[in-house]
């Protein structure tokens, strides 16, 4: 009988091949964040509740995994990496070294509640955070590394679509809104749900010229600058003109450094999480449903636990690119297989296995005869070592002459 004990919802067992190819990815981002100069640091599992609602822009607290400490104070497992990490480096922060460039691989856990049978509570990110100056540059690096990782994993058909928040926010902030009502709104245009932002915007009896504008907002993406000369017409204040001329100087130098076709203009993006003040972006993968990469500038925060810092950054949804690789058949288990050493003394199997496995490869012992020809088989008995996929069989004289013959195969495997 089968053990079926199941699980809560949301969370999933991870089978080794799985976990390998996992694995892979994310190396292969952690590599990437290094190339750009990016440290990788750590932050607990778990902090006090307190660290997630006080702050201006946080996320939602229902989504939030809560327990309960034993002196009776809320604790969270951790809904997000970027607000622990500013926490972190306000900590430590100092003048002398007023940049930060750290890198990230954690489980985030957010209480979702699909109404599919496909939604995760506990998900992987891979991100990097920049702490420093506010610049064009900082923006476009950022932008560029974001699209250096779809390269990194193989991938060339995908999209970033970057947005301005202070848009967003600098139009919402002149209809005297609550910020209840002002998220409510941000909602609608994110789903580019217009019939209900129409409906939303007559309930609340905004003034015209910011409704008409409010109503535009979903229609202003596309790759041309056309939207951003449209954004700049329909903007009511100079901070929203400053907004569009600053995102035309990222997507001018975007574009320079070659990557403008990946490049969409979106300015009804405002992003998931409150935070995020200027610059957003999402990446998106070519049929595939949701955003894999989500950023953006968060100035707002740092100075929030003390830190005249700005900031900005991006997260990776691994668990989500690699759905979205292995429905492209591009994730492939790079790792060479493992050596079997077959002997009908398990003792001098052992001591094979044992210098084999000391030279650095992977090693098990078998006293069956292997029944595979996708096997990598060394015969103690018959002094042959045999290569998966052939029937040939070379044969070996000692010991040094073994670790000689597997290294040649298995580097050329
Ligand atoms: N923390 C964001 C991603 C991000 C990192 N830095 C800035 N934004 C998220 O979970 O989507």
């Amino acid at each position: 009988m089968k053990f079926t004990q199941q699980l809560p919802k949301g969370v999933a067992d991870l089978f080794s091949q799985d976990y390998q190819l996992k694995q892979q990815v994310i190396e292969d981002l952690k590599q990437l964040n290094r190339q750009y100069g990016f440290r990788q640091i750590q932050t607990p599992t778990f902090e006090y509740y307190d660290l997630f609602i006080n702050l201006p822009g946080t996320m939602d607290t229902d989504q939030m995994i809560k327990m309960v400490d034993h002196d009776g104070k809320i604790l969270v497992l951790r809904p997000d990496a970027t607000i622990p990490i500013t926490r972190m480096v306000a900590s430590s922060y100092n003048d002398d070294h007023p940049e930060s460039k750290l890198s990230y691989v954690t489980n985030i856990f957010r209480m979702e509640n699909g109404e599919s049978d496909v939604f995760s509570r506990s998900f992987m990110q891979v991100g990097v955070e920049h702490f420093g100056k506010a610049c064009v540059e900082v923006d476009v690096e950022m932008i560029a590394l974001a699209i250096e990782s779809f390269k990194k994993v193989g991938l060339d058909r995908f999209q970033l679509d970057i947005g301005q928040a202070t848009y967003f926010k600098a139009l919402i902030g002149e209809a005297g809104l609550s910020t209840e009502d002002q998220l409510i709104v941000q909602e609608k245009i994110e789903q580019k749900n217009l019939p209900e932002l129409k409906q939303l915007l007559e309930e609340f009896q905004l003034d015209e010229e910011i409704k008409n504008v409010l109503l535009q907002l979903p229609h202003l993406f596309g790759t041309s600058e056309a939207v951003l000369n449209q954004a700049d017409e329909l903007a009511i204040n100079s901070k929203m003109k400053e907004a569009v001329q600053y995102l035309r100087d990222v997507y001018s130098l975007v574009d320079q450094l070659g990557y403008g076709a990946f490049i969409s203009i979106d300015l009804g993006l405002i992003n998931h999480l409150n935070y995020y003040t200027g610059v957003v972006f999402q990446g998106f993968i070519y049929d595939f449903g949701k955003p894999v990469i989500q950023g953006g500038r968060y100035d707002d925060l740092p100075p929030y636990f003390g830190m005249q810092q700005d900031a900005i950054g991006f997260g990776v949804y691994v668990d989500d690119l690699i759905a979205a690789l292995k429905a492209r058949g591009l994730l492939q288990n790079q790792t060479s297989p493992t050596i079997l050493v077959y002997a009908a003394e398990w003792a001098e199997g052992f001591k094979v296995a044992r210098e084999l496995r000391r030279l650095g490869f992977e090693v098990e012992i078998t006293k069956e005869v292997p029944s595979s020809n996708n096997a990598f088989v060394i015969d103690l008995n018959t002094k042959t070592i045999q290569t998966p996929q052939s029937n040939e069989k070379k044969t070996y004289t000692n010991m040094e002459d073994l670790t000689q013959k597997v290294g040649v195969i298995y580097g050329s495997n």
